[in-house]
């Protein structure tokens, strides 16, 4: 699924009127419509769930019926259709002066055709209203759709005599903190109580970044027009957004492939996987494969106080399917591993308890027989560590997977790193803690704009980048974005990061590029994390370990 920009949904928009001809009061009308049928259904669904209207538009698990029915010969729209129970909601459409507040008017009349009672409350004078909006204005006046005159912002009692808010405010041709009356109308909202749908985005979210304005609504479902916006799968933003349905309105992707730089980022999905990476998702192994097939990680990491972390790495990249895991780790451990996974070989990576920059050139010699090198896992600090993780990135062209200290050793290359030389079959997996390190900058600040700063990280420097948290980003060298939704915070507990770093190191060697092994490994860890909480009485139980055996 592709995700845009607010600017270039705007070009997109313009692109489908001005080039494709398509008019502007068709998109509105469509818009209009996708949100009443959002909202709609939202009053179904909870209809529903109060033991209200079971039966007639049902399916047989009780959930609500979308499109139409075959229960007569003669099918009729039914999401825009009377239903039992509609007489009991009243909704307040809120509407601001461009074409969002146009696509809340547009919706106000379907919902009244549907047979639920609405009525309008515009931010501003009609007379300021946008071209288009001030034409669904005058229908929904005509249709006899009540405006409420208010002299001032609604306070709580002014919501009582509503079921559901839908919030036509601002849309992507906002910018900045709400002005007056925007920011107090958001705030009478969410504090109302009521439910509310979003027409496009929340008002008050900075559809790039996910930012939420001070006065953000908080929706229970987005109506997110045309195409995904970025902010609506970027928290805080995805977490005032509610559910997001994305709905068609008559913009096609053909206008989003005319644009200059148009979109070139997506939501991680089964068909992203597929279609976008081309990717064979089924991961079938050739009958005549043998374990040379599916390639050799080594992993360099484990230190006597984070032995755990090499470990899980590498059975993780066991767990994928790698071919063969050695992992390479200081003498004195040795002892205290063998034996632990059968199936994993183990190396001296460096001579004594500790690692030295001397061991760069045991691992350069390892890794000539090596598919991929996955530095970092409970690796620690030691004295010239940035020179000894130079030596591996300049001495050896086999791909890299860096994580955990790896990073902040390269963290504290800094500028030097330029020097390095680039080399585009490089993955960095760092957690915001790690990335603030990389760019030199608060973990607060550069969590403001996720996507951006990946992109930014990965064109400079050449590598393909994971930002690691919810809705993890994946940004290659070439500008792409990827954003994964699988996983929930279950996950955030130690060692799930060196879960990943097996997983992407493990695809890396079964021939995956690292923008396929990046996106492929997040969605496939997050599922896997998902599928272990499943076992536990609480998400909170689960264990990186968990994951590993869910993989
Ligand atoms: N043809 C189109 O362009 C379509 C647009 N659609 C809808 O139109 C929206 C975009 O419409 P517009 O570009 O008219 O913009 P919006 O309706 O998002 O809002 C822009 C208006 O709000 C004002 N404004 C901007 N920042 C503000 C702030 N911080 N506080 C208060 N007011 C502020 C601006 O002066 C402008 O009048 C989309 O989000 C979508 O909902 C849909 O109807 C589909 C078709
Ligand atoms: N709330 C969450 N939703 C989805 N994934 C999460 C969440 N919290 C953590 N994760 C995932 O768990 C992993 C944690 O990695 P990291 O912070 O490096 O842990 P560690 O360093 O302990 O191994 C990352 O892949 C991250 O995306
Ligand atoms: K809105």
């Amino acid at each position: 699924m592709l995700i845009v920009t607010s600017e270039q949904m705007r070009r997109i928009d313009r692109c489908t009127i001005d080039e494709l001809g398509i008019p502007a009061s068709a998109l509105m009308e469509s818009a209009g419509r996708a949100v009443a049928e959002e909202v709609l259904d939202f009053c179904r669904g909870r209809l529903h769930s109060a033991g209200g209207a079971a039966g007639a538009g049902t399916r047989p698990d009780g959930s609500p019926k979308r499109g139409v029915t075959s229960d007569s010969p003669v099918l009729e729209d039914k999401l825009i259709a009377p239903f039992d129970g509609a007489e009991r909601e009243h909704w307040l459409i809120l509407a601001g002066k461009g074409n969002n507040g146009g696509d809340g008017l547009a919706a106000a009349r379907y919902l009244q055709d549907a047979g639920i009672k609405v009525s309008i409350l515009c931010a501003e004078s009609p007379d300021s209203f946008s071209k288009e909006a001030s034409v669904q204005f005058a229908a929904a006046r005509r249709s006899g759709i009540p405006v409420l005159e208010t002299p001032g912002l609604p306070s709580d009692a002014d919501f009582g005599p509503y079921t559901g808010l839908v919030d036509a405010l601002l849309g992507v041709g906002a910018s900045g903190e709400p002005r007056e009356p925007y920011g107090g109308l958001i705030r009478a909202a969410n504090g109302s109580g009521l439910p509310i749908v979003a027409a496009d985005i929340p008002s008050g979210l900075n559809a790039d970044t996910g930012q939420t304005a001070q006065a953000c609504i908080r929706a229970e479902r987005t109506v997110c027009i045309a195409f995904l916006k970025a902010g609506l799968v970027q928290y805080p933003g995805a977490k005032a957004a509610g559910e997001v349905r994305v709905r068609a309105v008559g913009i096609p992707r053909l206008a989003a492939s005319r644009i200059d730089e148009g979109p070139n980022a997506h939501l991680i999905t089964e068909h992203s996987l597929r279609e976008t990476l081309e990717i064979d998702t089924s991961r079938k192994r050739a009958e005549d494969s043998h374990k040379g097939t599916y390639g050799h990680v080594l992993v360099v990491g484990g230190s006597r106080l984070m032995s755990g972390a090499g470990f899980m790495a590498s059975r993780a990249a066991l767990r994928i399917g790698s071919g063969l895991v050695t992992w390479a780790l200081p003498s004195a451990l040795l002892p205290d591993i063998v034996g632990h996974v059968p199936e994993l070989m183990v190396a001296e990576g460096a001579q004594g308890d500790g690692w030295n920059r001397d061991s760069a050139e045991t691992i350069l010699k390892l890794a000539e027989k090596m598919d991929v090198l996955a530095v970092g896992p409970g690796l620690g600090r030691f004295e010239d560590d940035t020179e000894w993780l130079k030596e591996l990135w300049t001495g050896s062209d086999v791909p890299l997977v860096i994580d955990a200290d790896g990073l902040n050793i390269l963290a504290d290359a800094g500028e030097s790193l330029k020097d390095w030389g680039r080399r585009e079959n490089v993955v960095l997996t760092p957690h915001p803690g790690e990335m603030g390190r990389l760019l030199g900058v608060p973990t607060a600040e550069l969590q403001k704009d996720r996507l951006g700063a990946a992109k930014a990280y990965a064109a400079e420097h050449g590598v393909t980048l994971v930002l690691k948290g919810a809705r993890t980003v994946v940004a290659s060298p070439e500008g792409a974005l990827f954003v994964n939704t699988t996983g929930h915070p279950g996950m955030s507990t130690g060692g799930t990061g060196d879960v990943l770093t097996g997983v992407v190191s493990g695809l890396l060697a079964q021939g995956l590029s690292p923008l396929q092994a990046a996106a492929f490994g997040v969605y496939l860890h997050g599922r896997a994390g998902e599928r272990a909480a499943e076992l536990r009485e609480h998400p909170a139980s689960l264990l990186a370990s968990d994951v590993i055996e869910a993989l």
